[in-house]
C-alpha cells in the first residue's frame, strides 16, 4: 500500500512502517514530552504515570493522581450525565476528540449503543444545523470553489499524508434537512469517527471533507455567524469540474488507494458522480450503496421470521430518491440470485415519490431515468394509502424524509393485509423517521418487524417487550472501508453490498429476532464490521480486485492487526530504567 510521500513530516516519518503503518501506537522520540501532553493523538491526560510525567520533562503540568484502568472513561462519563441537553453532550465529546483523541474513541467504544446517538444521527442533525454557531476548532478541510484551480494545494496542507478515507459532502442534502452548505461539516466528522468507533480505522488515516459551494438556504446567507461561502450554489460544468479537480487531487496527494466516500449530496450529484466514478476511483455512495446493503440486511434477516424468500415479497417504497433507489437496486440483485428473471423481480418493487406512484407514462412527470427502471405498467396512484391498497405489499420501507408519513391509516392497513408486516421507517434524523417505534407497534398490535435509521428506545406493547433496530448504513460502511483498505482494492464493485448484506444479515442470532431487532445490537458492531470485512477482503481476492500482497492466509487477523489500539502507547522507551 504505496502512497506518495511528499511531506516529510514528523507524522509522515513516523507513520511509514507496517501495511498501514503503525503510528498511532509508536512512540514518537522526536516529539517533547510538552508535545505529549497537548498533542491530542500523544495525550493521555492524567493516565501519564508519574515515571512517564518524569522522564517527559511534564512533573509539575499535571495534578497528582494517575487514573488508571477505566477511570477516565468513568470520569467522562460521569460529566456527560451531568449535561442535560444531547447538543451539549456533542460539544464536549467533539471537544475531547481534539485534545484527547483516544480517550475520545475510548469512551464511544465504552458503549456504542449510548453515545453513537451522541456524535451520530439524531444529534449530529441538531449540531449540523447550529455548526456555525458550535464552530470552536478547526477540524476537517473546507474546499471552497474559491480554491478551484488550487485543490492540490490546498490538500498539501493538511499535515497527514497518509490518509485513507475521506468521507466528502457538499452540504446539499443534510440527512433529511435539506441544504446546510458548510454546517453539513458535521456529518463527515461524525461519519469518520464511527470508521474508528466502528471498525478501527486509524483516525490519522481519516479525512472529513466539505466541498463548500455556496448554499441557497436563504437563512444561511443571511446568518451573521455562518461560517460557509456566503454565495448560491455553484452548479452545472463549473460545478462538475470543481469535483472532477478534487477527485484527481486527492489521488496525486494520497495514492489511488485512497478511499473516497461521498456522503449527502443531493439527488441529482449524488447519482451523476457515483456512475462516473465508481469504475475508475475507490469511491462509494453511502446514501445509495450503504443504505441499500444494511436495508437489504434487515429484509433478509426479517425472512428468517417470515420464512420465506426475497421474491416472495411485495416492498412499497416511500421516496424513489438516493437511499430507496439503492434499496431497489439492490433487492433487484437478490432476487435475481434467488432465480427470479429482472422482469420478474421489478414487479416486485413500488415506489412512490412526491408525486404519487412511479408508473409508467405518468401523467404528472417527474420520471427521471433512474426511477423509470422501476415504472410500473399501472395507472396512476396519488396516495400512499391508496397505494398500500391496491399494490397489498408485504414490506413498506419510508426514505423521503416525511416525518409521520406512516400515520396510523397506513400502519393499520398493512396490519390489515399482511400478519407480520415489515415497516422501516428509514428518514433521519428522528424528527424526519416516517413513524415512531412506539406508532409502529401500536397500530399493527405488536405484529409488525419495524427497524428505523434514527434509534428508538424499546417499547412495551401488550406486556411485551420490543426492542427496535437500527436499521442506518453505519453498520456497513465502517466494514465496508475496512474491507477495502486492507485489501487495496482500487474500485468497489457493487456486489460488494450485497456481500456486506449477506454478512451482516448471517450474524443476527434467533435471540435479536426473538427481541423483534433485525440487526445485531450496536454494542456488537465492532464484530460486525470486522465480519463484514472479512467478506468483503475475500471477495476482493477471489476477484482479482485486490493489490496487497501476499494473500493474507488468516484474513480476519490481518484485519484485527491493522486496527486501531484504543490502549495507549508507551510514553517511556523500554529501554529506558527510572
Ligand atoms: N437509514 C439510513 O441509513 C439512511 C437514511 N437516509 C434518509 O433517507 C431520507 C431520504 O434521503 P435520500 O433518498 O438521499 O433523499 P433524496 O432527496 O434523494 O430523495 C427523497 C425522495 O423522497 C421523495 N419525497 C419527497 N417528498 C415526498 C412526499 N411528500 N411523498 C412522497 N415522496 C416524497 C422525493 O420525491 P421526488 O423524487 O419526487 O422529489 C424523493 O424521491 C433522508 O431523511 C435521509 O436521512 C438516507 C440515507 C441513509
Ligand atoms: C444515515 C445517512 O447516511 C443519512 O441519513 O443520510
Ligand atoms: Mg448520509
Amino acid at each position: 500500500m504505496s502512497s506518495p510521500v511528499t511531506n516529510l513530516d514528523k507524522y509522515a516519518q513516523r507513520d511509514r512502517l507496517g501495511i498501514w503503518g503503525t503510528g498511532d501506537n509508536e512512540v514518537v522520540g522526536s516529539i517533547s514530552g510538552f508535545g505529549r501532553l497537548f498533542d491530542k493523538r500523544y495525550s493521555k491526560g492524567l493516565a501519564f504515570t508519574h515515571e512517564e510525567r518524569q522522564q517527559l520533562g511534564i512533573h509539575g503540568l499535571l495534578p497528582y493522581v494517575v487514573r488508571e484502568g477505566n477511570e477516565q472513561v468513568e470520569h467522562c462519563r460521569a460529566l456527560l450525565d451531568r449535561l442535560d441537553q444531547d447538543l451539549d453532550k456533542y460539544m464536549y465529546l467533539i471537544n475531547l476528540s481534539e485534545r484527547h483523541e483516544r480517550l475520545f474513541y475510548k469512551v464511544l467504544s465504552s458503549d456504542i449503543g449510548h453515545m453513537m446517538p451522541l456524535v451520530y444521527t439524531p444529534t449530529v442533525g441538531l449540531a449540523c444545523q447550529r455548526y456555525s454557531l458550535i464552530y470552536q476548532t478547526a477540524k476537517g478541510m473546507f474546499i471552497s470553489i474559491k480554491d478551484k484551480g488550487h485543490i492540490y494545494d490546498v490538500l498539501k496542507n493538511w499535515p497527514e499524508t497518509d490518509i485513507r478515507a475521506i468521507v466528502v459532502t457538499d452540504g446539499e442534502r443534510i440527512l433529511g434537512l435539506g441544504d446546510l452548505g458548510a454546517n453539513g461539516m458535521g456529518i463527515p466528522v461524525g461519519k469518520l469517527s464511527l470508521y474508528t468507533a466502528l471498525a478501527g480505522i486509524k483516525p490519522s488515516q481519516c479525512l472529513p471533507i466539505t466541498l463548500d459551494v455556496g448554499t441557497n438556504t436563504e437563512s444561511l446567507l443571511e446568518d451573521p455567524l455562518y461560517i460557509g461561502l456566503r454565495e448560491r450554489r455553484v452548479t452545472g460544468a463549473a460545478y462538475d469540474e470543481f469535483v472532477d479537480e478534487f477527485m484527481h487531487a486527492c489521488v496525486r496527494r494520497f495514492g489511488q488507494n485512497c478511499l473516497i466516500q461521498f456522503e449527502d449530496f443531493a439527488n441529482a450529484n449524488a447519482f451523476k458522480l457515483l456512475s462516473k466514478y465508481r469504475d475508475s476511483f475507490c469511491t462509494f455512495n453511502d446514501d445509495i450503496q450503504g443504505t441499500a446493503s444494511v436495508a437489504v440486511a434487515g429484509l433478509l434477516a426479517s425472512l428468517k421470521i417470515k420464512k420465506t424468500q426475497l421474491r416472495d415479497n411485495t416492498l412499497l417504497f416511500l421516496g424513489a430518491g438516493e437511499a430507496a433507489l439503492g434499496i431497489a437496486n439492490l433487492c433487484l440483485m437478490a432476487m435475481k440470485a434467488e432465480g427470479l428473471s429482472e422482469e420478474e423481480a421489478k414487479t416486485r418493487i413500488w415506489m412512490v415519490d412526491s408525486r404519487g406512484v412511479i408508473v409508467r407514462d405518468r401523467p404528472k412527470g417527474g420520471l427521471t431515468e433512474h426511477k423509470l427502471h422501476f415504472a410500473q405498467l399501472h395507472e396512476p396512484i396519488d396516495t400512499l394509502a391508496e397505494a398500500v391498497r391496491k399494490v397489498r405489499p408485504n414490506v413498506l420501507i419510508g426514505a423521503a424524509a416525511q416525518g409521520g408519513a406512516f400515520n396510523q391509516e397506513i400502519l393499520e392497513l398493512m396490519a390489515d393485509i399482511n400478519e407480520t408486516p415489515i415497516i422501516f421507517a428509514l428518514s433521519n434524523p428522528t424528527s424526519k423517521a416516517e413513524c415512531t417505534a412506539e406508532e409502529a407497534y401500536t397500530h399493527t398490535k405488536g405484529r409488525c418487524i419495524f427497524a428505523s435509521g434514527s434509534p428508538f428506545a424499546p417499547v412495551t406493547y401488550n406486556n411485551r417487550k420490543y426492542y427496535p433496530g437500527q436499521g442506518n448504513n453505519s453498520y456497513i460502511f465502517p466494514g465496508v472501508a475496512l474491507g477495502v483498505l486492507c485489501a487495496g482494492m482500487l474500485t468497489i464493485p457493487e456486489e460488494v453490498f450485497l456481500v456486506a448484506a449477506e454478512r451482516l444479515a448471517e450474524i443476527v442470532s434467533k435471540d435479536d429476532l426473538a427481541k423483534g431487532s433485525l440487526y445485531p445490537p450496536l454494542n456488537s458492531i465492532v464484530s460486525c464490521s470486522m465480519a463484514i470485512a472479512e467478506k468483503v477482503v475475500e471477495y476482493a481476492y477471489k476477484n482479482g480486485l485486490a493489490t496487497i500482497r501476499p494473500e493474507p492466509a488468516n484474513k480476519l487477523a490481518f484485519i484485527k492487526a491493522q486496527m486501531y489500539d484504543l490502549d495507549y502507547p508507551r510514553s517511556v522507551p523500554a529501554t529506558y530504567k527510572m
